[in-house]
C-alpha cells in the first residue's frame, strides 16, 4: 500500500539573518498569501536571536518555525547553548539536529545527534534529523552504509510513536551548487525508505525524507518529484523570498 505523505519545505538560514532579513519573510509571507496555495508546509529555520519574529510575522502565511540545533539536556549551565523547550517556548515547532555542519565542527556523534532528538520530541518539537555522506565516501561506494550507519545511530526509539523527519544531505553538496544525479538520489531516498520500514514497521513509510544540497529553483522540479523524497531542507536559496517560494511552488 503506497502511503500519501504531504511534503515540506524547510529553509535553514544558518548563520544568516539579521532583523533585516526579515523583509525577505514578509516577502515570501506576502508570496504564499497572494499566490497559489503552496502543497508544502513551509518551515523556516532562523538563526535563535530572530526565532520569535519568524514565528509571528509567518504565522499570517502559515510559516512555521523551527531551530538549527539543541542541547541534550532541558537546562543548565551550558553557556551559549539553547534547550529544545526554550525553543518550543519561543514558539518553534521543529528543530534541526545532526546538521552535517555541525556533526564536522563540534564533532557531534551519532548518538549525541540521537539524545537531542529524544529531547525534541520530549519538549514537543519535531525533529529534523540530519544524515549524508562525504565525497571521499561516496566515491569509495560506501554512501549507503554510512547513511544507514548514521540513522541507525541518530533516530530515538521515539521515533515510532512521535513524528520525526529525516533530511538526507549528502554532505560534499551542500552551498557546492553540485548535486547527485536523480538515479543516486532516487536509490538512496528508497534505501532510507526501506530503513525507516524495516525499525519503524507501518510508521516507516509515513515518515518523510527531505532532500538537501544545492536544492534551487533550477533542479527543484526535478528532485523533488523523485519517489521518496518527501520536500527539501534548503539552505542558500531559502534566504532570498523568490528563490525560496519558487521552490516551494516546485513541488
Ligand atoms: O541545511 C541546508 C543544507 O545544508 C543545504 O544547504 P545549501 O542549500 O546551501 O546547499
Amino acid at each position: 500500500m503506497t502511503t500519501t505523505i504531504s511534503p515540506l519545505i524547510a529553509g535553514n538560514w544558518k548563520m544568516n539573518g539579521l532583523r533585516g532579513s526579515l523583509d525577505e519573510l514578509t516577502a515570501l509571507a506576502g508570496m504564499l498569501t497572494t499566490g497559489e496555495a503552496p502543497r508544502a508546509l513551509v518551515v523556516i529555520c532562523p538563526p535563535a536571536t530572530i526565532l520569535s519574529e519568524v514565528v509571528h510575522q509567518g504565522a499570517t502565511a502559515g510559516i512555521l518555525a523551527g531551530g538549527q540545533d539543541c542541547h541534550t539536556e532541558s537546562h543548565g549551565a551550558h553557556t551559549g547553548d539553547i534547550s529544545a523547550g526554550m525553543l518550543a517556548d519561543a514558539g518553534a515547532q521543529y528543530v534541526i539536529v545532526g546538521h552535517s555542519e555541525r556533526r564536522a565542527d563540534h564533532g557531534e556523534t551519532d548518538a549525541q545527534v540521537c539524545a537531542k532528538a529524544e529531547a525534541a520530541i520530549g519538549a514537543g518539537l519535531k525533529p529534523i534529523i540530519c544524515v549524508g555522506e562525504t565525497e571521499s565516501q561516496r566515491d569509495s561506494g560506501d554512501a549507503e552504509n554510512v547513511v544507514a550507519a548514521q540513522l541507525a545511530g541518530s533516530i530515538p526509539e521515539a521515533a515510532s510513536q512521535h513524528e520525526v523527519i529525516i533530511a538526507y544531505e549528502p554532505i560534499w553538496a551542500i552551498g557546492t551548487g553540485r548535486t547527485p544525479t536523480i538515479e543516486d538520489i532516487s536509490s538512496m531516498h528508497a534505501a532510507i525508505r526501506e530503513k525507516l520500514t524495516a525499525r519503524f514497521a507501518e510508521k516507516g513509510p509515513s515518515i518523510r525524507i527531505l532532500y538537501g544540497g544545492s536544492l534551487k529553483p533550477q533542479n527543484a522540479r526535478e528532485i523533488l518529484a523523485v519517489e521518496n523524497v518527501n520536500g527539501g531542507l534548503v539552505g542558500g536559496a531559502s534566504l532570498l523570498a523568490k528563490d525560496f517560494y519558487t521552490i516551494i511552488s516546485a513541488v
